[in-house]
């Protein structure tokens, strides 16, 4: 395990904004933490790169206890913080240098490093504008290069992509992807469901403090779901229809009002295509058709009986 948190408890004063969590990330993931806003996402993610003090339980990176090992723990990890934190008097490639010094790259190594990241998050033309100069996602971007100057083997990234454009939010996804193939063990935090549902392995959904599930985004899905649901609208329904989509393995029910249908069928029975087929064999015209997919908004509004984005 890259990361192990066990009955991790954050309180600020009397109020409890992590509650008794615990989880464990392996390394070569693209780890997932989605929560509404306030559900104590960045307050776990500080305790994890020692910014917060716990009040009980226990974190251990690389195998290794947080507090006992902080300075060489903290070397090996790079933290793109919700907060933009740059310098604003230094070019881009000024803060990416010092960044890369902080961590201990010296000579030709930092200046490759540098040009490295830079390329990689595709400011290389821009380095020599200060960050006044760039837009809100190239901002983003060039704090991504901050953090990853130093190649470590965890990256943390806490709501990278809020209030930022969409080629921004899709090159910072596509570089998390390349991160994680480079190497790098990815957290990454999102109130975003979509953003979560793209990139990550495994998945853990957190409210008010708490843990509320876990798992792959098939496994989360699953716990919502156990049918398939599609809907049509056709012209010309009759009964053999009804009768014979009946009869097709996986099929649970098929219901019909005027010009729609609703067919129920066992999960993953992928029977869509047959289902097509009878229609289409009986002379009857689709006008249109719906999967209804489980997501993971709906996975957090049944556990939850909330809206993930308010
Ligand atoms: N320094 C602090 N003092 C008091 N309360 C705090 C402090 N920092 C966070 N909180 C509270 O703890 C709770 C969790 O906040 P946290 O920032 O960890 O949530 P989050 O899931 O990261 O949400 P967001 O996406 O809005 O940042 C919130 O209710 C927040 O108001």
């Amino acid at each position: 395990m890259i990361l192990e948190i066990k009955n991790l408890v954050k309180r600020y004063g009397e109020f409890l904004a992590v509650d008794n969590a615990s989880l464990a990330i392996k390394e070569g993931q693209i780890f997932g933490l989605l929560g509404p806003n306030g559900a104590g996402k960045t307050t776990t993610i500080n305790t994890i790169i020692g910014l917060s003090k716990i009040d009980s339980g226990e974190i251990k990176v690389f195998g290794k206890e947080l507090w006992a090992n902080e300075m060489e723990i903290k070397a090996q990890i790079g933290v793109v913080p919700q907060d933009i934190a740059l310098f604003w008097d230094l070019k881009a490639y000024e803060n990416v240098t010092f960044f890369g010094r902080l961590y201990g790259l010296k000579g030709e190594t930092l200046k490759n490093s540098v040009k490295e990241a830079l390329e990689f998050t595709g400011l290389w033309d821009r380095r020599k504008d200060y960050p006044k100069q760039y837009s809100g996602g190239m901002r983003r971007r060039l704090n991504i290069a901050c953090a990853i100057v130093h190649k470590p083997k965890l990256i943390i990234m806490d709501e990278p992509t809020v209030g930022i454009d969409p080629q921004s939010r899709k090159h910072i996804l596509n570089s998390v992807k390349k991160l994680n193939q480079r190497g790098s063990t990815v957290i990454y935090t999102s109130h975003y469901m979509e953003e979560i549902e793209e990139i990550c392995d495994e998945i853990v959904i957190m409210d008010k403090g708490k843990i509320i599930a876990r798992g792959t985004n098939e496994e989360l899905k699953a716990l919502i779901s156990t049918e398939d649901k599609i809907t049509m609208e056709l012209s010309g329904i009759n009964y053999t229809v009804v009768e014979n989509i009946k009869k097709i393995p996986g099929v649970k029910d098929c219901v019909v009002d005027e010009n729609s249908m609703e067919v129920i069928s066992n999960k993953n029975s992928k029977n869509l295509g047959t289902i097509i087929d009878v229609i289409v064999n009986n002379g009857i015209d689709i006008n249109k058709i719906n999967v209804d997919k489980p997501t993971l908004e709906g996975v957090f509004l049944t556990l939850t009986g909330r809206k993930l984005r308010d």
